[in-house]
């Protein structure tokens, strides 16, 4: 897709999103804060167009005017979102670039990180996954006015019901902030395909989570072929990036049931 036609005007935001302000569009999509992002994350060798950064900060201010109706996040406060959803998910997207084929956010909540990386990554297909309806109603909303239509889909599912309907389909699933990696890895192990990849962003991976989740990847045929640790601008912290690849075959059967993942965990 030509990147170029991505975007829309406030007018345009402001019928697709009628709680968003003008005051908080121009507080968000602006110059300044386009640079600054740039900036940003040029230093993680991520470049991006002016259409691009521009994108990005229209698809904040759509959620955050979506925010004020529909609680999507608890981050309201601009200069905290535009790290801590912007910056962090595109932190996703160079390991994301190096897999073919269509991607899936599992739980994407508000659209994160999927909406930056549909963004970023104009050569995939996405589909933007949350169990939450309401949620998944209003991330299509942005995709459609973001002129994203064309690559970006949701479905209002769970992880495990598409593990059978969506069984192999994808290049990459991403996930932040949605379960313990051992759960994300049982989610996603029959949604990738052959080599295909998880990619989790986590803020925290105690010695805890990283032995179950070793455990699980075994049993779900995922092995761990990257992790990098990142730190955040404006002393935000850092983020570990794990992917893990589609390697072997499953010695379980996946998916189980609904609710399993989370109630009797792989460790
Ligand atoms: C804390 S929110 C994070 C949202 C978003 N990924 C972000 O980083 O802002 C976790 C989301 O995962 C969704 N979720 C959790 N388990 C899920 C499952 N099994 N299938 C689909 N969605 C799930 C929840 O509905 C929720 O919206």
């Amino acid at each position: 897709m030509d990147v170029t036609m991505m975007g829309c005007t406030f007018d345009q935001a402001q019928t697709a999103v009628p709680s968003l302000t003008r005051e908080l569009w121009d507080d968000v999509v602006n110059e300044d804060r386009s640079h600054q992002v740039g900036q940003w994350l040029e230093a993680y060798g991520i470049v991006t167009s002016d259409e691009q950064l521009r994108t990005l900060l229209e698809a904040l201010a759509l959620m955050l005017g979506q925010n004020r109706v529909l609680n999507l996040t608890a981050i309201r406060d601009v200069d905290k979102a535009l790290v801590l959803h912007l910056v962090d998910s595109a932190l996703f997207a160079p390991p994301v670039g190096e897999y073919a084929g269509p991607v899936l956010d599992l739980g994407t909540g508000g659209g994160f990180p999927g909406l930056p990386l549909a963004i970023l990554c104009p050569e995939h297909e996405f589909l933007l996954m949350d169990s939450v309806k309401k949620k998944v109603a209003a991330v299509q909303k942005f995709a459609d006015v973001l002129g994203l239509a064309a690559r970006v889909s949701t479905s209002s599912d769970r992880a495990e019901v598409l593990g059978s309907t969506m069984r192999g389909r994808f290049g990459v699933v991403t996930a932040r902030a949605v379960a313990p990696t051992n759960v994300l890895l049982e989610y996603a192990s029959p949604l990738v395909k052959s080599f295909g990849a998880l990619v989790a962003g986590k803020a925290e991976l105690s010695h805890e989570e990283e032995d179950q989740a070793s455990s699980a990847a075994r049993q779900v045929g995922m092995e761990l072929v990257s992790r990098e640790t990142l730190d955040l601008p404006d002393g935000f912290g850092h983020r570990e990036i794990l992917v893990y690849e589609k390697a072997g075959k499953p010695r379980v059967s996946l998916p189980r049931a609904v609710g399993m993942a989370k109630s009797n965990p792989l460790h």
